[in-house]
């Protein structure tokens, strides 16, 4: 009935129920003459409860801020008493004298000053006056948030069980002989555990990789229906001759200018808590677990919107760190059109090209420079066919010659369009054997991108015949040739009309420009490489990736640690033990890894410093154990230790799925940052020529797992990568495949 009260209605007295709240206090002191105040730590002294007593060698300590600010955080009931107290700076030197703010005590009432926000003055020996200023924040929060983080900070604190173990270390079979793996055991047959991948990861290892390089846009333009056509490996023809040859002059106003590398003119080669007080009644926080008042949110700390030419913000490269400084240095400083770079790949047929162009596509991408492979046999194939035998490639074909530099003009016209638009890197794969064809490229290239020559040699006639092999199985140019023998001598034709010394249009090592020359690198042990008239970051860096990839095949597995505590609590971060769960995983991931890698002697594992993985390598025997600070769990700040519903309630401003590539946690790290400290784990895995099992955290292995499988920078923060599952990357001499096996259900 229409007035009647609550109370009126259904016999219950609904007072609200009061629950009082409590103050979050942060009291701050800011000092920006840094030289002055040295060696001088800000404390608090006080009486009851804000801190034990005025005996100043009790006093509490402020923790650091920022270069200039000093902190303390408490909780009080909001109508505490008064509490009385005063800044003192105490000397790191625990001998030397401590400096008692000037004047009196001060006042706070209900998370107020009394006495207004009046500096803190120090009289110093030398009668020197230090001015610190100094601020007070009080915040409401429920006594349920406050319990929660309270809990989740000593979790935290709970010390690690793993301390103590070196960082590389090995146990013997006889020290798990003692440990119960009966529970553990696995079937005889590892398939019995692999479960399907996901639908996005690597096809299979016999992908032919001049086929996911990009799509033809001077040939018909319509790039899906061309790669749906060559997904069933039926090539059509296009005929346009009216746009074959065409070369564009740029349009300048559109053209993205950059900076660059040359300089040296030299060839080198290079052969291979402690917890603080009970505080009864008054909690302190250390920085771990307390929804603290915190300014920065960084994920907008990426930011392309500095002024740059029109055109070149997709030129700046999606990374963080050192990928970022190095390419916005280089766009602020160097010759223009050096912004962008063609990696002009150069070698005879078969001597891994189209690999490494794919593969350093991959590793550049991973890095956040944004990258294409071009591959000239692509074009070749959709605009004259792909059955052309030997004689089209003979260097005295003057129509085969024709017809083949017109598709490498296209297929760099269509980079330097790429590039216009903000591509930064082009991989340009073909034989560019001959210095006619490199000269006709870099006069395309002239004033509008920074060449270098990738130049891979290979004598061993072993690793030849092999890809000979390969190519005959799988490139679309031998896809109607039923027969394999015949194919086979075909392209060994092809191969000899390349070499040829005896004609105008030979193999001609590279002696111009700037140039990277790998010679016999590809079994990971011995060869060489030489670089000249490289210089700049990216330059630089893709020499060293390359000094350190090889084509020997081995198997990385990669897993997650079992199950931890904080898992099963949905807390993210920590540094917690494993649960039951976990306690299982890791007897039987023992007991795959013997089995998997039974003689692989050489095999090595893998951690990250953090107890969860250790724990989990524990009691894999025989093999190194390597702890990685690198392989660390993405660092959450200040949310490190809760739960996803807690970081909603204490940061309703913050918002990481608008873009969690980027988005960085404050005080902590977002993915882009991951992937800059991963890098040199990447390399290691690269240059590493036996299996290692990589066992780290989520947001890692989704980072490393998309370098494997060439996932896009963006998809990377929804990788799945579940618990007590393994996954096999198997890195071969045709590319990367993938197996997963689910140990648990
Ligand atoms: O980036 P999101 O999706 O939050 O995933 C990363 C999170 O995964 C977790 C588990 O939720 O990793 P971990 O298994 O190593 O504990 C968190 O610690 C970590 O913050």
């Amino acid at each position: 009935m229409a007035g009647d009260s609550e109370e009126e209605r259904d016999g219950f007295n609904h007072t609200p129920l009061r629950i009082p709240g409590l103050l979050y206090v942060s009291v701050k002191m800011e000092n920006p003459n840094l030289t002055l105040s040295g060696d001088l730590l800000p404390h608090v002294s006080g009486s009851f409860p804000l801190g034990p007593s005025w005996d100043p060698s009790k006093a509490l300590s402020m923790e650091r801020e920022s270069a200039t600010v000093w902190e303390l955080s408490f909780v009080v009931p909001p109508n505490h008493e008064a509490l009385e107290f005063k800044f003192l700076l105490k000397p790191k030197c625990i001998d030397n004298p401590c400096f008692v703010e000037e004047g009196s005590s001060r006042v706070l009432v209900g998370g107020a000053w009394q006495d207004g926000d009046r500096m803190a003055l120090f009289r110093l020996d030398n009668d020197l006056v230090l001015e610190y200023r100094v601020f007070v924040e009080a915040k409401r929060i429920s006594p349920f948030d406050l319990a929660a983080s309270w809990r989740a900070y000593q979790e935290n604190f709970r010390l690690s069980s793993v301390r103590g173990i070196p960082d590389v270390s090995i146990n013997s079979e006889h020290q798990t002989g003692s440990e119960n793996i009966t529970s553990a055991n696995l079937e005889l047959d590892l398939e019995h555990y692999i479960v399907p991948s996901p639908s996005t990861s690597p096809s299979s290892a016999l992908a032919y990789a001049a086929n996911s390089t990009e799509n033809p846009r001077s040939l018909g333009g319509g790039s899906a229906s061309i790669s749906s056509s060559m997904g069933d490996g039926s090539v059509p023809m296009i005929n346009q001759p009216e746009t074959v040859g065409e070369v564009h002059a740029p349009d300048q106003s559109k053209v993205y200018q950059s900076p660059g590398m040359v300089k040296s003119q030299s060839v080198g080669t290079i052969c291979p808590p402690e917890k603080e007080g009970s505080l009864r009644g008054v909690s302190i926080d250390r920085g771990v677990g307390f929804p603290r008042l915190v300014k920065s949110s960084s994920s907008d700390t990426f930011t392309t919107n500095f002024n740059l030419d029109p055109g070149t913000k997709n030129s700046i490269p999606a990374a963080a760190g050192a990928v970022a400084a190095a390419a916005i240095a280089d766009q602020m400083l160097g010759p223009k059109e050096h912004r962008h770079l063609a990696i002009v790949m150069v070698s005879l047929p078969a001597r891994g090209k189209t690999y490494t162009a794919a593969k350093l596509t991959r590793y550049l991408r991973w890095l956040g420079h944004n990258t294409k492979h071009f591959n000239v046999g692509k074009y070749r194939r959709l605009k004259h066919g792909s059955s052309q035998s030997a004689d089209f490639f003979r260097a005295d074909n003057p129509e085969g010659v024709v017809a083949r530099n017109e598709v490498a003009k296209m297929a760099f016209e269509d980079m330097i369009s790429w590039m216009q638009e903000g591509g930064q890197v082009g991989i340009f794969d073909a034989t560019n054997s001959s210095k006619q064809r490199r000269n006709m490229l870099m006069k395309l290239a002239e004033g509008r991108c920074k060449i270098i020559f990738l130049e891979t040699i290979c004598n061993d006639v072993e690793i030849i015949e092999r890809n000979i092999r390969f190519k005959i199985q799988q490139s679309p140019d031998y896809a109607e040739v039923p027969d394999f023998e015949a194919g086979l001598r075909d392209f060994k034709e092809r191969v000899a009309y390349y070499e040829k010394a005896s004609l105008s249009r030979v193999y001609e090592t590279v002696e111009e420009g700037s140039y990277i020359k790998m010679i016999d690198m590809a079994s990971g042990h011995g060869g060489q490489i030489q670089v000249n008239n490289i210089s700049g970051y990216l330059p630089g860096r893709i020499v060293f990736f390359l000094v350190n990839t090889h084509l020997t095949p081995r198997p990385i597995l990669l897993t997650r640690h079992g199950e931890s505590r904080f898992n099963v609590r949905g807390r993210i971060g920590g540094d917690s033990a494993l649960s039951e769960a976990g306690e299982l995983y890791k007897k039987k991931l023992a007991k795959f890894v013997e089995k998997r890698l039974k003689s692989e002697r050489a095999a090595c594992i893998w951690t990250s410093t953090l107890q969860r993985t250790i724990l989990t390598a524990g009691p894999i025997v025989g093999f190194p154990k390597i702890q990685w600070r690198a392989l660390d769990e993405i660092n959450a700040g200040v949310c490190d230790g809760m739960t996803y519903e807690e970081i909603k309630k204490n940061m309703p401003a913050e918002s990481r799925c608008k873009d969690k590539l980027r988005y960085r946690y404050p005080r902590g790290e977002s993915y882009l940052d991951v992937i800059q400290r991963l890098e040199p784990v990447i390399i290691e895995l690269e240059r590493q020529r036996a299996p290692v099992v990589v066992i780290s955290h989520q947001a890692v292995l989704r980072a490393l797992y998309a370098y494997f499988t060439d996932r896009p920078l963006q998809e990377i923060p929804d990788i799945e990568v579940p618990l007590h599952t393994i996954i096999e990357i198997n890195l071969g001499v045709t590319g990367v495949e993938e197996k997963r096996y689910k140990l648990m259900d």
